[in-house]
């Protein structure tokens, strides 16, 4: 009997569900996912299958097969007995979740170096730099020196970069709906087993920057921006011929750090930039300016999509008023539903706004940077 191809993916939720695992499956691997969802859990292992629908005037759809899933809570044993027969395993499951799922992980790696030398392939696909080096870390924590010892050569890390808008879903159902488009790439020099959908780069940097500092700065300022003037969903925020003129000006300043540093083509990124704004119209998504804009600390953070390319384009030289506008904004997101943005709002009305980019994203109170941000800041609320 031919064995089944095996993957282990945490995180059944809408990037697991609606994009990593379901290319997993169309390429001939069995999946299952771990997750902390119970009913998720339930219902997947019930169903057996789910869709993953387009959003397309036409719907068109795909049933995703070979699907199981696994309580990482409840059951321990199975997921270390999963990651003992995988050759994958992925997460899409946050970046500040990633150090909770390290320990099983360790258990799992450590229980298969000790009966098999067969590679394992480790992949994180969040939206941060470096994530699969973070889970690493946070991996290597938990294991001790004979194992680490023991799985170099036969365990792999690979970083990488997820692209694809999967909007929060209908929590009734396993069906998916997401974008047509979609981009996975990996780093690594290694020959690894195809997997339909993933492109593998000897260097990840420039992919991953040019996407984080598109894609998501482009969908952060239009989520900000948007919850400020009310709006609900991202291409209703669009529709206003302003908003796009200001998504496009702010992912100018990100552009010119990233075609200064990467050497890109101008035309060809101002190009990737309206390829980008047109995606974001698209309004069968009906994706929320609360989910893109969610957990607003992480995307302060100094290396995320509003710090990151405003601090690089101040070092360079560069325009970076744009940038500072969207991060005021983002500084005034006050979104009672979302931990962070009420942490924000009470260190605001706490100590002040200078006071969160130090701490939060780790910018020098006097630097001309903070002082945009906060002259912005005060404008934007009048
Ligand atoms: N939704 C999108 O369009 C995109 C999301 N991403 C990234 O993908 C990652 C996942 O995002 P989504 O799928 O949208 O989030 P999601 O919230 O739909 O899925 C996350 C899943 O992780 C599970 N989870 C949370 N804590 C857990 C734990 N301790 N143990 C096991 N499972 C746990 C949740 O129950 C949920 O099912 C994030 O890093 C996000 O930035 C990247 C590109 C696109
Ligand atoms: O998933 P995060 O990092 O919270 O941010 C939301 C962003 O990620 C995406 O989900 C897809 O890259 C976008 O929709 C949005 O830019």
């Amino acid at each position: 009997m031919m064995t089944v191809k095996q993957t282990v993916h945490f995180g059944a939720g809408n990037i697991g569900r609606g994009f990593i695992g379901a290319l997993f499956s169309q390429s001939g691997y069995h999946v299952t996912f771990v997750d902390i969802a119970d009913e998720i859990i339930q219902k997947i292992n019930e169903e057996k299958s789910y869709q993953v629908q387009l959003a397309t005037e036409q719907k068109e759809s795909v049933t995703i097969e070979h699907v199981s899933g696994l309580n990482n809570i409840k059951q321990e044993e199975e997921v270390v007995a999963a990651i003992q027969n995988a050759t994958y395993l992925t997460t899409a499951i946050g970046p500040n979740i990633l150090p909770r799922i390290a320990p099983l992980i360790a258990r799992g790696i450590s229980e298969r170096v000790s009966v098999t030398n067969e590679k394992l392939y480790i992949i994180a696909c969040e939206n941060q730099i470096g994530a699969t080096d973070i889970l690493k870390k946070h991996i290597f924590e938990h294991l001790d020196e004979e194992t680490k010892g023991e799985i170099e050569g036969s365990v792999y890390f690979f970083n990488s970069a997820v692209d694809r808008i999967v909007p929060i879903q209908d929590q009734d159902s396993l069906d998916v709906l997401v974008e047509p488009y979609y981009e996975w790439v990996v780093e690594t020099t290694e020959t690894i087993p195809t997997v339909e959908g993933m492109k593998i780069v000897e260097d990840l940097a420039p992919f991953i920057e040019r996407k984080l500092f598109t894609v998501n700065t482009g969908h952060a300022v239009i989520a900000y921006l948007g919850y400020l003037e009310g709006k609900e969903t991202i291409d209703q925020t669009l529709s206003d011929e302003k908003m796009a003129n200001q998504v496009r000006e702010t992912l100018k300043e990100t552009g010119a750090y990233l075609v200064k540093a990467y050497g890109l083509n101008e035309a060809d990124h101002l190009n990737y930039i309206n390829k980008n704004i047109e995606r974001f119209k698209n309004s069968y998504l009906n994706d929320g300016v609360t989910r893109v804009g969610r957990a607003p600390i992480r995307k302060l953070g100094p290396e995320d999509r509003l710090i990151r390319p405003a601090t690089q384009a101040q070092k360079a030289g560069l325009s970076y008023t744009n940038l500072a506008k969207a991060i005021a904004a983002a500084l005034l997101f006050d979104h009672p539903q979302d931990e962070e943005a009420v942490k924000i709002q009470e260190m605001i009305n706490e100590y002040g706004p200078a006071y969160v980019l130090k701490t939060i994203s780790k910018l020098d109170e006097d630097s001309d940077l903070t002082k945009e941000v906060v002259r912005q800041y005060h404008e934007l609320k009048k």
